[in-house]
């Protein structure tokens, strides 16, 4: 009756009047994110040697959209403080970067550079002396390319002694001011495009056309299966040397798309499933119920490593809290599996077409990239964490979108309200299922700046702030960076 239209009238509007960061629990915490090798520049300063990204860039040109590279970047080595001011003048409670380790140790281990100690160092102080909290990931995708001369980087059990050395190196350098770790930025991210589809360092795939090296059907497992025991390990550390006295707190980062089956069918339903398994499931899976998803070892079969008992007991919660990083999601659509599978790619055994539109329509909203905005699914993917994976404690630590670069006057560039959009929406969705119990307590925008975007160079935009690459690398705040400023003051 009338007054239940109300009623619904009135909760509908509600959660757009909710959107202030006071509606937010007290303690929750806001802010943006970066990565090293996609912002700092400096490559070969202050000691720094090539991680896999310098030489993949360098190497291959051509993988690039733009040729181009994190040589410069964005220049944050020695603009840091000028970052840190935006960041404090937009109300930031936190700020998530994550440290080179070719910079820490150029060659993979040994003595630790003092001059990359010391940037981070200063870095970190700057954050604290203007009220924002350092939150510190420890490997985002920049293998230090000793290692990878070495014994192939991630494809070698070598690894995990050494990501633990480094490890113990940020630990005691930075542990008394840092008390947020994450130990890897989207293991998935970089075992898929590193090794299954190469298109990414240190490119490598069974296609010759593309790859000069690799092989997409057993390569992926070996190296996720090294970055869980690397990320066990440095866990396993902090607990045992570190956490009692520094009072940190150390998870990992993943990410997933959203999936949503494009017909009710059985077999789209259940391709959703196994996509979900596949891309998320691959290592919240062993590092929530200790092995990997039945379905992968029922498709992957001897592809796929096992744990030993030991490794099961340190890798089963092997986290304080788990990352989350979201941006958008596709359609699932179930493909048929041959009698006697031939052992391809890991993307072939999930047997799942992974669509962009049905009959024509995008899933979302479109960028012109491989990003569309479909605001639910974070709510979705944040409820179904809660619900299949014991209900930990999660960060966003990536969320955000982009606009291709293009010629329109820096007005227009600067008037991104599309983003504007894509915040209001998305932080809805996250408060939402906050609402429902989910316990996320802190969000990160994807990102502070525009920056380095892998093999999409420059020519994609994801930053609340331009950077003007024809002018001095300038930051300007873009309209989302003042919405951004206003929400967290509201
Ligand atoms: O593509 C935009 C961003 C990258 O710039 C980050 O480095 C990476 O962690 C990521 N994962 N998903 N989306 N992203």
């Amino acid at each position: 009756d009338h007054h239940d239209v109300e009623v619904v009238k009135d909760t509908k509007l509600d959660s757009k009047l909710l959107l202030k960061r006071s509606n937010f629990p007290p303690d929750f915490m806001f802010g943006a994110a970066s990565s090293a090798y996609q912002i700092e520049g400096a490559h070969d300063e202050g000691g720094r040697k090539p991680s896999i990204w310098d030489t993949f860039c360098h190497t291959y040109p051509e993988k690039i959209k733009d040729h181009s590279n994190g040589d410069v970047a964005i220049d944050s080595y020695h603009r840091f403080k000028e970052d840190v001011k935006v960041l404090k003048d937009m109300g930031a409670d936190v700020y998530r970067f994550s440290i080179s380790w070719p910079r820490i140790l150029p060659d993979g281990r040994g003595t630790p550079n003092p001059d990359g100690i010391a940037y981070y160092n200063k870095l970190i102080d700057e954050l604290i002396a203007n009220g924002i909290k350092p939150f510190l990931t420890l490997f985002h995708w920049d293998v230090p390319q000793a290692l990878e001369d070495e014994y192939g980087g991630f494809l070698d059990r070598r690894i995990v002694d050494d990501f633990e050395y480094y490890s113990k190196v940020c630990f005691e350098a930075f542990g008394d001011r840092v008390k947020h770790w994450i130990t890897l930025n989207e293991p998935s991210s970089f075992t898929r495009s590193g090794y299954d589809s190469g298109k990414n360092a240190p490119g490598r795939c069974s296609n010759r056309a593309i790859c000069s090296a690799g092989d997409s059907a057993t390569e992926p497992y070996i190296v996720t299966h090294n970055m869980l025991l690397a990320h066990a390990r440095s866990v396993k550390l902090y607990r045992e040397k570190y956490q009692d006295k520094q009072q940190g707190e150390i998870g990992i980062t993943l990410v997933t798309q959203w999936m949503v089956p494009y017909s009710s069918s059985l077999q789209d339903t259940q391709s959703r499933m196994r996509s979900l398994d596949f891309a998320y499931g691959w290592f919240i899976q062993p590092l929530v119920h200790g092995d990997y998803p039945f379905i992968m070892r029922a498709i992957a079969r001897e592809r796929l490593p096992h744990f030993t008992e030991e490794e099961t007991d340190m890798l089963m919660g092997s986290y304080d809290f788990i990352g989350i990083n979201y941006y958008t999601a596709r359609y699932t659509q179930g493909l048929p599996m041959p009698p006697n599978p031939v052992p391809i790619s890991y993307q072939n055994d999930a047997y799942v077409n992974l669509l962009e539109a049905k009959n024509g329509v995008p899933i979302g909203e479109p960028t012109g990239t491989w990003l569309y905005s479909y605001p639910q699914g974070i709510h979705d993917l944040l409820v179904y964490t809660k619900e299949y994976y014991n209900n930990p404690k999660i960060y966003i630590t990536e969320n955000g979108t982009c606009e291709v670069d293009s010629d329109v006057p820096l007005d227009t560039a600067l008037n991104d309200q599309l983003r504007v959009k894509y915040y209001k929406e998305h932080l809805q969705q996250v408060h939402l299922a906050i609402r429902k119990g989910v316990n996320v307590q802190g969000y990160f925008c994807w990102s502070l700046m525009d920056n380095f975007e892998w093999s999409n160079g420059y020519t994609m935009r994801f930053g609340l702030c331009y950077v003007n690459y024809k002018d001095d690398l300038k930051r300007l705040p873009k309209a989302s960076h003042e919405w951004f400023t206003d929400f967290l003051e509201s």
